[in-house]
């Protein structure tokens, strides 16, 4: 059964939002606290090793409940069901969306058997019984693919630094030849083996980067790519094609979207890098965010909270964007990765039913990982005129036995998120400033003054390992999917990737023969020629 259509802002709940939303949004989140000493316990979800604060936000427990009771109206009980029993929520490519049945407990028989393969062939690599074409061991893994199919394994690889084993890991994704060549230069054709990942086979970025390593093993006398190449795809046809061993492809489903890709075969580079043991424990983490998000209440379901508080800023205070920030260097990766997740799944203006929207629905993400980012933007954060509602996301334990580095790191993390909400008063920088001359106090003091009333979400976690990484990845991949189903658009598709794809295809003969196209708008032709010259 597909997803039902309903225009969230003909709900009852939307309306008394948005009266609502006119009868607080002038107030500030610090006089709630003040008024309220038990703010701070209304409003945390404590779920296994995840504690998640949102206190620090524009909402009371009316805002709170009229959200809850707008998940109510559009049916979003219905949409789980639909989604974890694998209707065909993914209409415009009719397909099913079962990322979450590759972690499952009871998995399909075709993901066991993927699952099987993923090991055996792990294990051989980092026990080094997996040989080159010249009989050496493999040393570094190559993984070639494009967005799911590079950011997913990319992004869970190097987050999990600290779990690795020997073997080293590169990422070739761009069309830019340069990122390949400069990899190509450091590393050893007869310790190389490369993972070939595209769901389609056909992307332009992931067969041309391909072929340039292809040529690269050649022009280093290595023709047997058996032993160099594997293959992750659900196009089992094109990569025997390309010359990929058909022993050597591991299998993609349709079922499973790109960015949604990292929990199949896609994350073998993921599953070498760090072993099969951790990559089991990384669908553990996820599988465990499942059972929550689908067994839960509401109003304790993080997911569903987290997407309700993003709904309440983006479609009533009319925040654009949204900012994430890891308080871990390991996951400098995790806001390229999401941008893909959120923004291709939601960055859509048609209706279920087809028809065009009036509301804003995906936002802009961004971040960067403290404390870098507070000497880089957070300046704008505190004293900027726009309002980014913001996780911080922070471990309780540090990886690396630097407890009292860590110690300082999360100072920074928790002062962060106490100054966006209390800002600076006029009476405590004349209370800094007493003694100074006082016209230059007054001159000075507008420029320090700190409004704060800066929402936040705190999303403390007990330590960075596979599962909690897993059960992170897993809670965004919820929150996506809530979002999606409120504003009644279908997230599981990307069709507006497609028309660059087709352009850039028209664009290249056009360089190749070095002749202008007719029917061009004159700005594309002017710099198509001013290319050729
Ligand atoms: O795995 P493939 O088929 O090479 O596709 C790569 C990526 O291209 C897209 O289709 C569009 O950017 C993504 O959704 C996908 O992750």
């Amino acid at each position: 059964m597909p997803l039902k259509s309903i225009d969230p802002t003909t709900t009852s709940a939307w309306k008394k939002l948005t009266e609502h939303f006119h009868q607080i949004k002038d107030e500030k989140i610090l006089d709630w606290f003040q008024k309220d000493d038990k703010r701070a316990e209304k409003f945390q979800i404590e779920w296994r090793d995840f504690f998640l604060d949102f206190s620090k936000n524009k909402i009371s427990s009316k805002t709170l409940e009229l959200l809850l009771s707008l998940a109510e109206e559009v049916d979003l009980n219905d949409a789980i069901e639909k989604h974890f029993n694998g209707d065909i929520i993914n209409e415009t490519e009719h397909r099913a969306v079962l990322h979450t049945d590759l972690r499952k407990k009871n998995k399909p028989e075709e993901v066991q058997q993927a699952l099987a393969q993923m090991k055996n062939f792990s294990e051989k690599v980092i026990e080094g019984k997996w040989k080159g074409a010249t009989g050496k061991k493999i040393e570094t893994i190559v993984n070639v693919g494009v967005g799911g199919s590079d950011l997913g394994p990319k992004m869970v690889t190097n987050t999990l630094k600290f779990y690795k084993n020997h073997l080293e890991t590169h990422f070739v994704s761009n069309m830019d030849g340069d990122q390949v060549a400069e990899i190509l230069k450091h590393i050893n054709p007869e310790t190389a083996l490369v993972i070939v990942v595209s769901k389609s086979f056909g992307t332009q970025e992931t067969i041309t980067n391909s072929n340039t390593i292809k040529k690269w093993f050649q022009n280093h006398n290595i023709t047997d790519f058996s032993k160099h190449f594997v293959a992750v795809s659900a196009n089992q046809e094109k990569a025997q094609e390309f010359g990929i061993d058909y022993k050597n492809i591991f299998p993609m489903w349709d079922w499973v979207g790109g960015r949604f890709s990292l929990w199949s075969p896609v994350g073998l580079t993921i599953s070498c890098a760090i072993g099969f043991q951790n990559f089991e424990e990384l669908l553990l983490g996820a599988r465990e965010m499942d059972d929550h998000f689908q067994k839960t209440d509401f109003a304790e379901n993080i997911p569903v909270i987290l997407a309700l508080l993003s709904i309440w800023y983006n479609n009533f205070f009319k925040a654009e964007t949204e900012a994430i920030i890891p308080y871990s260097h390991y996951l400098q990766e995790f806001v390229p990765y999401l941008q893909q997740g959120i923004m291709e799944s939601n960055g859509k203006s048609v209706s279920r039913k087809g028809n065009p929207i009036n509301y804003q629905t995906g936002t802009i993400i961004w971040g960067q990982p403290g404390s870098n980012c507070q000497h880089a933007f957070f300046q704008l954060f505190h004293q900027g005129t726009k309002i980014i509602p913001t996780d911080f996301i922070g471990f309780k334990k540090p990886l690396n036995k630097n407890k009292k580095q860590h110690d300082k790191l999360m100072a920074n993390f928790f002062a962060q998120t106490e100054a966006l909400l209390k800002g600076k008063s006029k009476e405590e920088i004349a209370e800094e400033l007493k003694y100074i001359d006082t016209e230059q106090a007054k001159k000075i003091s507008p420029f320090k003054e700190v409004e704060g009333n800066k929402p936040t979400n705190t999303i403390l976690i007990e330590k960075l390992t596979p599962k909690s990484l897993g059960s992170l990845i897993s809670m965004y991949e919820h929150k996506i999917f809530i979002q999606g189903v409120i504003w009644n658009i279908f997230s599981y598709d990307q069709w507006g990737v497609e028309l660059g794809k087709q352009l850039a295809s028209k664009i290249l003969p056009q360089i190749k023969n070095q002749k202008i196209e007719r029917n061009q708008d004159s700005s594309t032709s002017s710099l198509l020629k001013r290319y050729f010259s």
